[in-house]
């Protein structure tokens, strides 16, 4: 984009915790800035043993100015596995918010020629709208997930008015999505969610929304770095050993852990069904070795088809032409990475959104294969061994080549929408008028 005036404009980045919030802000803030060299970015994040800030992923990209919040308690209190706890643990942090964002405009912004052009937060720090207004700022809030996702999202406090139901519990004031933000920049793209995008335009008092995406770490930088590439390196030596589309790839997001039963079941079901595998499991109880988790005997019988191991490289896993296909919880970012590469996947939602999101896949959208049905919430639902070999059965066999050759397309699409032209580079200069503008 052409620079028509000399006049700066710094955004900053308020990041819920974690990786799977920070790696798709920041990735989204670098494609602003290969976009338009009028901006500049500062992120601001939050550090816990639970969602650590992924070190060696941010010290990768050296133009964005990263500030580490601090919280005024000590010892503070450390965030829980709940919404509830989420929100607490980020109220603690609004303070230092306020204070760094006054800071920074009083010593690093020239008033002449740099203007703080906007708040971004994402959907668990809405809460910092309040900083925003306070400083006649305008905020707009960058969302991790779907439309559809954020549809149901900003309803919550409706329907938890109208409902007497578990909603009081989990969802309070801090979660209402606040309609008076600036527009919702969204890590979806038109072809992916045409129908919510266009009804989501049509209702009253809903923020303008802008579908940018996807928006991907292709370079998978969140996995590099020394202690991580033999492990790495191990993985992709044995994908290139694979016949084409051959290999069926278990892999349950950054915190997708199952108990000793789950992991049992799985591992029968995988060998009962003869196909290869490569299986990222995670035990609950992280001090527990793998070999001591599987069926006795289940890692030698499996030695020439099957690789059993932690982390994955997941970008370059799902790039890799053996690949045939990719049991998922649909955590949004696996979700995008596998249209992106064209690797159909079979559903296995767990938490959060993701049952949602299941639905969106195999009802609304026809692009994958029920492994776990959308509509098994209960945690104690045990996946049994021979559900995995059927639905393993089923896809590996070839009884679901609609689906594939619909996800084949869907990577066309994908790609399409970040080209020239594309709806989400659209939708980004809209955005980039919008912010500049102060609207
Ligand atoms: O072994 C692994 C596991 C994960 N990843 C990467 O980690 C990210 C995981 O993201 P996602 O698929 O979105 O899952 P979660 O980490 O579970 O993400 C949380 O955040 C998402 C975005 O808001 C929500 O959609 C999910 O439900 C929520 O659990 C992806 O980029 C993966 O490539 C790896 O590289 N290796």
């Amino acid at each position: 984009m052409e620079e028509s005036t000399t006049k700066k404009y710094e955004l900053v980045f308020i990041t819920g915790p974690g990786a799977s919030h920070i790696v798709p802000t920041v990735e989204f803030a670098k494609t602003l800035l290969d976009t338009d060299h009028r901006f500049s970015v500062t992120v601001l994040t939050m550090n816990s043993p639970l969602f650590p800030v992924p070190s060696t992923y941010i010290d990768s990209v050296p133009e964005i100015r990263f500030i580490e919040l601090t919280r005024p308690d000590s010892p503070p209190p450390e965030m829980k596995h709940s919404l509830v706890g989420l929100c607490e643990f980020i109220d603690h942090y609004k303070p230092h918010s306020r204070q760094v964002i006054t800071q920074l405009i009083a010593t690093e912004l020239d008033p002449n020629s740099v203007s703080l052009a906007a708040l971004v937060l994402d959907m668990f720090t809405t809460p910092m709208i309040d900083i925003a207004d306070e400083l006649g700022v305008p905020s707009y809030v960058y969302y991790t997930s779907g439309v559809a996702m954020l549809a149901l999202f900003i309803q919550f406090p409706d329907i938890d008015s109208a409902m007497e139901t578990d909603l009081k519990n989990e969802l309070t004031r801090e979660l209402e999505f606040p309609r008076e933000t600036k527009g919702v920049i969204i890590n979806t793209f038109y072809d992916l969610e045409t129908y919510a995008i266009d009804s989501f335009g049509t209702v009253p008092g809903y923020p303008q929304i802008y579908p940018i995406g996807p928006v991907l770490d292709l370079a998978g930088r969140v996995n590099s770095g020394k202690s991580k590439t033999q492990h790495n390196e191990n993985i992709m030596k044995w994908l290139d050993k694979q016949p084409n589309r051959s290999v069926v790839f278990l892999c349950f997001g950054s915190r997708g852990t199952f108990d000793v039963d789950q992991v049992k079941e799985i591992a029968n079901g995988l060998e009962r069904s003869g196909h290869r595998f490569l299986w990222s499991v995670r035990p609950k109880d992280g001090s527990t070795r793998l070999d001591e988790l599987v069926p006795e005997g289940f890692l030698e019988r499996t030695v020439e088809r099957g690789m059993v191991c932690g982390w994955v490289p997941q970008v370059g896993v799902l790039g890799h032409g053996s690949v045939g296909c990719f049991v998922s919880h649909c955590g949004w970012n696996s979700i995008l990475e596998s249209f992106w590469f064209g690797v159909p996947i079979l559903t296995w939602p767990m938490y959060a959104e993701q049952h949602l999101n299941a639905f969106l896949l195999v009802k609304e959208l026809g692009l994958s294969v029920e492994l776990k049905g959308y509509d098994r919430v209960s945690e104690d639902d045990l996946v049994k061994a021979d559900e995995v070999e059927r639905g393993v059965r089923r896809f590996m066999g070839g009884e679901c080549e609609e689906v594939r050759k619909k996800v084949d397309e869907m990577k066309e699409k994908s790609r399409r929408a970040l080209m020239k032209g594309g709806s989400s580079v659209v939708s980004m200069k809209r955005l980039i008028e919008d912010l500049v503008q102060g609207r």
